[in-house]
């Protein structure tokens, strides 16, 4: 593998003697992984149903290794949420974070997703996360990816840290910084991170590194925890910008990151003006473990004054109001779902536990869509079906995982089957897919069309 010279020359100058062992690590190939959507199904039942083979990530319970011929990306599993592909290291910055269900909890640096959907899975839909992504083509690759996991208590917003910060002081009782970095501990599956290293990079990257480091520190309420994290080696991304966070925000400390099997301890001696509890962080190298490299350090902000209440969203006063969505309701489902209802144009949404006023950022997710308010009628939304659970709709289509017509409605194809009228949750192997609209013994098909698969 080609990597860029200055890139070997700068790590055979820290590594020393471990340099050979590091560099080798290259010739061997990446380790995949796919991490377990709790918010679906248990673990146990996974493995049970599960038609890939699968090897325990050590960090995380619900986290595997897959094989190198597997697909999972391209089964209907995918589809239904069941998991999400995730580069095993990466697994660990979630559960360092390890947010409680009822926390407020911000992902500042979300998209795709990885690390906000292992949060939302720990918070088990209760609570506020908010999930925020600076472009706004990734943020909607965030949303959908939210959307995909049945996560009902996330928020995502497409903001700047800085009007983030002005709209949150210290707000949060979690704050993950998964920040942008010179990605060199994804060389191995990454070709464009090869492409795109230099030095001068990764100096540009710890100055905007720090810059998003402080903005979070404002939104933290006091004794809360803040993460950080990267996945590159470079100390002046890593090390060095907790150093220089230290020393300017002086109520914050390190504290003792994970201790999972075959993770290291960060390297004080790398950077300039090092404190030693820098060695508190955690490196996750690839000639030790089975994965990627990444860098986490953990902090926790001391005791201060507490942040302003903040003014709470508008919510409906009364959904019953609603008719059309009441219709729905009656016709269509088991059980009626439950919490704060708020109306945004025409659509309408359950939103989070503890969500606040968001008036002036730009919200693109702000919360459970449940669906829109059509002329004399309700269309429940993709997301209200991805995360309804078997049992809860009245009329549900549920196809084998080998069924030819799992693959005809993922491609949007019309069923034929038999049944009363009405809106029927299409499932796979009792896991929901999508909405599908019967009418005279046809299921007129509502998988989204920019998600239908195509050339299969
Ligand atoms: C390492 S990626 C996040 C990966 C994500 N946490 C996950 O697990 O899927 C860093 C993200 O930071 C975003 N980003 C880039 N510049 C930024 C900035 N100045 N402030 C905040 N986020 C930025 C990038 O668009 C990218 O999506």
């Amino acid at each position: 593998m080609q990597l860029p010279r200055d890139f070997q020359i700068k790590m055979q100058d820290l590594l020393k003697e471990e340099y050979e062992a590091f560099i080798h690590s290259y010739d061997e190939s990446k380790s995949q992984g796919l991490r377990v959507n709790t918010l679906k199904l248990s673990v146990e039942t996974f493995l049970k149903e599960s038609p890939f083979t699968l090897q325990q990530v050590p960090w995380t319970e619900t986290g595997f290794y897959y094989e190198e011929n597997s697909r999972p990306g391209k089964h209907p599993y995918h589809e239904a949420g069941l998991y999400y592909i995730q580069e095993p290291s990466a697994m660990a910055v979630g559960e360092s974070v390890a947010p409680r269900p009822g926390e407020k909890v911000l992902d500042l640096c979300a998209a795709p997703g990885g690390k906000t959907t292992h949060l939302a899975a720990q918070m088990q839909q209760e609570g506020l996360l908010v999930s925020n992504e600076i472009h706004p083509m990734r943020a909607r690759v965030l949303s959908q990816n939210v959307e995909r996991m049945g996560i009902k208590n996330a928020v995502v917003t497409n903001e700047t840290p800085e009007r983030l910060a002005e709209h949150f002081p210290s707000f949060f009782d979690r704050i993950l910084v998964d920040a942008p970095c010179s990605g060199e501990g994804m060389f191995r599956k990454d070709p464009e991170a090869r492409a795109e290293w230099s030095l001068d990079n990764v100096a540009r990257c710890s100055e905007r590194q720090l810059a998003i480091l402080n903005h979070a520190a404002t939104m933290l309420r006091p004794g809360g925890k803040l993460v950080y994290s990267t996945c590159t080696f470079s100390p002046e991304e890593n090390e060095g910008v907790i150093a220089a966070f230290i020393k300017a925000q002086h109520h914050f400390d390190i504290v003792e990151g994970p201790d999972y099997q075959g993770l290291s301890h960060g390297r004080p001696e790398w950077v300039a003006h090092a404190v030693p509890s820098l060695e508190k962080t955690r490196r996750i190298w690839p000639h030790l473990v089975k994965g990627e490299g990444h860098f986490i350090a953990v902090l926790r902000k001391g005791d201060g004054e507490q942040g302003q209440r903040l003014k709470p969203a508008e919510i409906l006063k009364d959904h019953k109001l609603i008719k059309e969505y009441q219709s729905f309701v009656k016709a269509s489902l088991n059980t009626i779902p439950k919490g704060q209802y708020a109306l945004f144009g025409d659509q309408l949404y359950l939103v989070p536990d503890g969500m606040v006023s968001m008036k002036n950022l730009k919200v693109i997710r702000p919360g459970w869509h449940l669906g829109t308010l059509k002329k004399n009628r309700f269309e429940p939304a993709h997301a209200c079906a991805l995360a309804l659970k078997n049992g809860e709709a009245k009329y549900t289509v549920n196809l084998s995982k080998d069924a030819s017509e799992v693959v005809a409605y993922l491609r949007g194809e019309t069923l034929n089957i038999d049944g009363a009228k009405g809106w029927y949750l299409v499932g796979v192997d009792g896991h929901a897919l999508g909405w599908g609209k019967l009418s005279n013994n046809m299921l007129k098909n509502h998988y989204p069309k920019g998600l239908r698969w195509t050339g299969r």
